[in-house]
């Protein structure tokens, strides 16, 4: 029998002023392997392993297995009996993309099980009607950092363009041991900002973009700035203001909320990357948070499939 293994990657998005637009693909993963059920009188076995894997739902509440059939309603079938198999990897609600990585595993596997019936675009505008915004899932799916507008032709067509991110441009992740959950990260957000606040983001992304491309270090400091989500939603991150103080008493370029939170992203350069490590767990220690800190790179490949007859 055919079993599809997909492999989609943690995702960070926002990246400060970037909010729901932009995010890069991180080197730490889930795995997803799907396996078409024949004579079974069971239409849905799904086993989770990895560190957390009792937080992960088993019926079709499933998100993984959520997006499978909304994929078959896509194409208006009924989707078929099948074993998902997930390895953790990518910890859930601490803003690296679990979700993302759940909605992008579940369109590729049943696209896999179909043939490869759907084409990259297609999946990718699945994935960003599913997660509601394109920032976690854009990467996931094409790796690297993407930037992702809606396009001219139709409401829901996208324009996704590749943003060149400079080798001395490094990412490092503090993951704590308290979830967050997007949902409840968006409902402290205005529904309106100021023209004054407007401005400033769009003129701090434009420069983001180019600290990323040239690892500038002025622009890459000055660029991480935000006022449309982070001053929201920082009190929702305990130790957040001496997390800060410490990445930059290290020498980081600067840190922001990955993704809704309450994960922690600083950006470095390479000789200071471990320093900016050891001074953000310290410094939640400190706060009484215990966090997992990884100094990572950027995954350029993004989700990957791959098939096995058993
Ligand atoms: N591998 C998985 N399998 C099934 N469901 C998952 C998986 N990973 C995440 N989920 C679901 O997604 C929820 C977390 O989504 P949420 O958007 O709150 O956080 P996140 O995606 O980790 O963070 P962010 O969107 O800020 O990057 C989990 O509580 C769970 O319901
Ligand atoms: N842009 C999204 C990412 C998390 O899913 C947010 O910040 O809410």
């Amino acid at each position: 029998m055919p079993t599809f293994t997909v492999t989609v990657p943690a995702t960070t998005a926002n990246l400060g002023p970037g909010f729901d637009c932009i995010g890069a693909a991180l080197t730490l993963y889930n795995e997803f392997q799907f396996t078409r059920l024949e004579s079974t009188p069971e239409a849905l076995v799904i086993n989770a392993i990895g560190e957390e894997y009792q937080k992960v739902t088993t019926d079709d509440s499933n998100l993984v297995y959520q997006a499978f059939v909304k994929f078959y309603q896509h194409l208006e079938q009924t989707p078929p009996p099948v074993q998902i198999d997930i390895k953790l990897g990518v910890p859930l609600a601490r803003g690296l993309g679990s979700s993302a990585t759940a909605i992008v595993g579940g369109l590729l596997g049943a696209n896999l099980l179909c043939g490869e019936i759907l084409s990259e675009s297609q999946v990718t505008e699945l994935a960003i009607a599913l997660e509601g915004h394109p920032d976690n899932v854009v990467p996931a799916l094409l790796g690297g950092c993407r930037l992702a507008a809606t396009g001219l032709t139709q409401e829901s067509s996208w324009e996704i363009c590749e943003i060149p991110w400079s080798d001395d441009v490094i990412p490092v992740v503090a993951i704590p041991n308290f979830e967050l959950s997007t949902q409840e990260a968006r409902r402290v957000l205005p529904t309106e900002v100021s023209r004054a606040d407007a401005i400033f983001n769009t003129a701090h992304l434009g420069l983001l973009l180019r600290g990323l491309q040239t690892g500038r270090e002025d622009w890459l400091r000055a660029a991480l700035q935000d006022r449309l989500h982070q001053p929201y939603r920082k009190a929702l991150i305990q130790g957040y203001d001496a997390v800060n103080q410490a990445v930059v008493a290290a020498g980081a370029y600067g840190m922001v909320i990955s993704g809704a939170g309450p994960t922690l992203l600083a950006l470095t350069n390479k000789s200071q990357a471990e320093s900016v490590a050891t001074a953000m767990a310290l410094a939640w220690k400190n706060e009484g948070v215990e966090a997992v800190v990884r100094s990572l790179s950027i995954d350029t490949q993004g989700a990957k499939s791959d098939r096995r007859v058993c």
